[in-house]
Parts: structure tokens; sequence; C-alpha cells
């Protein structure tokens, strides 16, 4: 039965979403009673009445078209262009899964979903094809696309969450030193300003930069990622420095000018993993404290709390100074700026996929090894995990449990916010990927039961859930070789064929039923 619903599906797309919903809804009588039953025990309660569920992708992860239109290159266009062996399999944007062109198509898939949100992010180049906030320079096709997308969805009845910044940065400010210059902050607001004109009557859901730390540290501390810079002494730093900043800005700028009229809520999202501590000692635990503030703390202290994690100030200040450094390696927020940030979210977004171990690193706290001034040693911490968690790709273990503690600790560290799950999925290499993602739905279901265990049991204020993605799409520099979606989409087809996976009828049920079972009537 769910081999036939999948062949038949894109057809019936055009021609009849109803029997579409129909296929859907035998495919999860016939096939989810056994799905069900081999899932470990998921929670039988409804979500929430007014909780949402949705799906996540981002502009350049889908749209392609790079270069049509009136878009302006960006970072991750030159990135792949300039430097092809940097992504696995040589792959690049340049295409992706043509949603540029086959939005339409994409809109169904959300309908028959069953979605009551769906996050996708806005191209920077699009709207701004040099970068730069002047109303002159404002691309009307790009504005067109949106606006029609936006609009259809809207119509629909799925709210958008619209991420203004998902890495995708106008390679014009990349030439001004990118995140690394506070300079991009204001660019950054500016063009905030401009979506919030545009769109912002039927948008009420922002999100203004998509996991700083991610781009921090893989593009300026690793250098795995675009634009390369393998500056692990400062540059996780610096970018997180710019990034807060240009945060708080748009934030203000939204609160000042159009909050009033347009009514709608402004927040980052901010990603982490959960981490336990390797060995049940006080060295450990410390360690596992050290790595959130480093990890998770250095974007969301300084919004929720003020200010840098108070030991995170201490640690880089202490070891700059012994590493002969003439000031620290973290730049510093004055009172004022530190006033300015504080309270700029409206809700908190949350990135999460994984959990790992943390272990406190010999000897950190004694001594200085000059060859080691990186972010990651003044952490201190030896990252592993553990060989019983389930995992496809190396990122990417399954760890309910994590999930549901992370949700603890946010509501417990940053005042109780309404959480919104912004991505959370499951990742498959493409060697093992396929249509029949019996791990994905496991995985899913497992973590939607340890939500629903922090909702009820916990009495932590989630409002929604985002499934990374709706479709598997360009994985950054992993090219197309790691799947996340929902729905496959066949990149060696230029029409670039979408088939829902099982994980998509699975999460159709789920949408529809308000529960994690196929039988509504045992949920409670
Ligand atoms: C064997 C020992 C292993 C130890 C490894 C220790 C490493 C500890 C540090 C944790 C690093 C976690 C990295 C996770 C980052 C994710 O939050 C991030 N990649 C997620 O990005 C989003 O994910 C989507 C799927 O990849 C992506 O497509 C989307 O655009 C991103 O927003």
């Amino acid at each position: 039965m769910a081999m036939y619903s999948r062949t038949v599906i894109f057809s019936c797309f055009q021609i009849n979403v109803k029997m579409m919903k129909i296929l859907g809804i035998i495919w999860c009588t016939f096939v989810l009673g056994y799905t069900v039953a081999a899932t470990d025990s998921p929670d039988n309660r409804f979500f929430p009445e007014d909780f949402s569920l949705g799906v996540a992708t981002a502009a350049f992860q889908i749209e392609g078209a790079w270069n049509e239109s009136g878009k302006g290159e960006q970072l991750w266009d030159w990135w792949m262009h300039t430097y092809p062996d940097k992504t696995l399999n040589r792959d690049s944007g340049d295409v992706a899964c043509d949603s540029y062109h086959k939005w339409n198509e994409d809109l169904e898939l959300l309908k028959v979903l069953g979605v009551n949100h769906y996050r996708l992010s806005i191209s920077w180049s699009r709207i701004l094809p040099n970068g730069w906030a002047n109303i002159n320079t404002i691309n009307e096709e790009g504005v067109k696309y949106y606006r029609t997308l936006l609009e259809a969805l809207i119509e629909a009845g799925i709210t958008p969450y619209v991420t203004l910044y998902h890495w995708d940065l106008p390679i014009t400010l990349h030439q001004f030193g990118g995140w690394q210059n506070p300079i991009i902050a204001d660019h950054f607001a500016a063009y905030a300003r401009i979506c919030f004109e545009l769109f912002g009557d039927i948008v009420k859901n922002w999100i203004t930069l998509n996991e700083p730390h991610s781009y921090c540290f893989l593009g300026y501390g690793t250098g795995y990622h675009a634009p390369g810079y393998a500056l692990p002494s400062e540059g996780v730093y610096k970018c997180a420095y710019t990034s807060v900043l240009a945060h708080a800005k748009a934030w203000h700028i939204y609160d000042e000018e159009f909050r009033a009229t347009q009514k709608g809520r402004v927040s980052i999202v901010i990603d982490s993993p959960w981490f336990e501590p390797l060995t049940d000692t006080e060295q450990d635990r410390e360690a596992v404290q050290r790595e959130l503030d480093f990890f998770f703390g250095l974007y969301a202290n300084p919004i929720y709390n003020g200010n840098w994690p108070e030991q995170v100030i201490r640690i880089v200040d202490a070891r700059s100074e012994l590493e002969g450094y003439s000031y620290s390696r973290l730049p510093k927020f004055t009172e004022e700026e530190i006033q300015y940030i504080k309270g700029t979210s409206d809700f908190f977004s949350v990135n999460t996929y994984s959990a790992y171990l943390a272990h406190h690193q010999h000897n950190w706290d004694e001594s200085i090894d000059p060859d080691e001034v990186t972010y990651y040693a003044d952490q201190g911490v030896v990252n592993s995990v553990d060989p019983a968690w389930a995992s496809d790709v190396e990122w990417v273990h399954k760890v309910p449990a994590g999930f549901r503690k992370l949700l603890n600790y946010i509501h417990n560290t940053f005042g109780q916010p309404e959480i919104v799950v912004t991505e959370n999925g499951w990742a498959q290499n493409v060697t093992t990927a396929g249509t029949a993602d019996q791990d994905r739905i496991t995985y899913l279901s497992e973590y939607l039961s340890a939500l629903l265990e922090a909702i009820y049991e916990d009495g932590v204020n989630v409002s929604a859930y985002t499934v990374w993605s709706l479709m598997d799409n360009l994985e950054w520099a992993n090219g197309y070789q790691q799947k996340l979606g929902l729905v496959e989409v066949d990149f060696s087809d230029p029409e670039r064929t979408r088939t829902a996976k099982d994980s998509y009828f699975w999460y159709q049920m789920v949408t529809k039923n308000r529960c994690l079972y196929s039988d509504a009537s045992l949920c409670i």
C-alpha cells in the first residue's frame, strides 16, 4: 500500500489533492498500525489545541536559480564555485530542488501534509542583489517571488515563519569581512527593515538569524563552511559579537517601527545539542555547563539574561592574558549594548538534533598549550558519543531524553520563555536513505514523545515543532550526500521529481490526528 501511494502521489498533486489525502489515510490505516507498534511506546497525549506542527527549509538549500531574475551572488554561490572540492561530490546549489520554479509543487506538498506552519528563508541577495539596503536597489522580481509564495501559504491556512538570514550573505558584504566586521550588523538591520516593510503585513513570525553558532564556528572557526576562515582563536567570538548585535538591531527596528501596526514577533534561532557528563563526577558535570555556556549561552545569554555567560568572560579573559595577548580574545559589549541587547526576543527558537557526552579535558585549567589557542580549547571539554545511541551520520544521534532535558534547560535558564522548536530531524547517509524511512519515523516519534513529556510532565511552554526538512536538499558542505527530508528529491532528474517518503505519510497522520497514534481514539 505504501509503495502504491508513493507511486501515484505526484501525478495526483496536479489533479486531485483530495484524492491524495484519501491515499494518505489509507496508508496510515494499513501501514501505521505496524509503524506504531515498531516504535518505542510513543506518548498517547494530544498536542495542545493551539500547538503548531510544521516543516522547514531554507532558500539556498532548495531554491536554485542562483543567478536568475536579478538575484545577486552570495557567499555560498561563490564558495561552491570557487572551491568546489570543499563540498562533498563537488555539489552546488545552482539548481538544488529548483524550488524557485517549483514552489507551487512544494506548496501542494505542504497542503497535503496538513502542516500548521512552514518555516522558510528569504535570500538576502534576491531582495538586495548587491547587499546594500538602498531603496533603489530592491530587486522587484525577488520581491514578487516571495510575495506570491507567502500569499499562497496564507491562502492555504499555513502560517509562515520567515528567517531573514540562513547563511547566504551577499558576496559584497563578505568582501567587507562578513561577520568579522561589526558594520555587517547595520547592513543586516537595514535589510531586515526592508523585509518588514515588504512582507510584514502578512508575516507575523520573524526569525532574524539561523544558528549563529553554526556559521560562526564552521565558517570563521574551523573553516569547514563558507567563507572557509580557520580563525579558531578569535573568529568565533567576533562573529558571535556581530551576530548578536545584528539581531538586536533588527528586533529594535521591528519593535519601534512595525510592531504596533503589524502585530508580529521576532526571534533568533539558536542551536544546541544536549550534553551529558561522560562520568558521574563534578568535573564532568562542570564540563557540561562550560560547553553549554560556550555553545548555547554565547548567543542566548546576551539576549535573555544580558552579556556573555559569566564563566565565558572569566575563562577567555584569563587565558588570553596567559597566552600573552594584550587584549581579551572575547570582544566586550559596552554597558549600553548589554541593555540594548537584553530582552530582544519575543519567543525562544531552538534547533536541535542530537546529544554528545562531555568529559573534562585533563589539565585544562592548570596549563596553557600555546598551540591550542582556540575556542574549543577555551572550553576544555572532550566530546564523545555513547555507542548505544542510534546514528546514521556522524553528527546526529537519537537521544530523545536529551531533547527533553534541553527544553527544560531553556525553560529554567532563560526565564521560562515560549519555545518554538524551529528544526529537528533525522539525517541519513545517501547510501542508506530511501523512501522506506522507518528510522526517521522512529526518531521523530520519540522526539515528539519527549516534547509532550516536557509540556505535560515538566510544564515547559513549547508552542510549536518543526521538522527539518520538508524535502531532501543541499546539506551545505555535505552536498546532497545527507538526506533529512520527508520527501525525496531526485537530484539526477532535471525535473527534480519529488516522491513522498513513509515519514511524510506518518507526519500527515500526526498533523491530522494531533497525536502520535494512527488510531486517535487511543489518545487522551
Ligand atoms: C565520535 C565523537 C564525536 C564527537 C563530536 C563532538 C562534537 C560536539 C560538538 C557538537 C557539534 C554539533 C553540530 C550540530 C550542528 C547542527 O545544529 C547544525 N548542523 C544544524 O544545522 C541545521 O541543520 C540542518 C541539517 O543539517 C541544515 O540543513 C540547516 O540549514 C541548519 O540550520
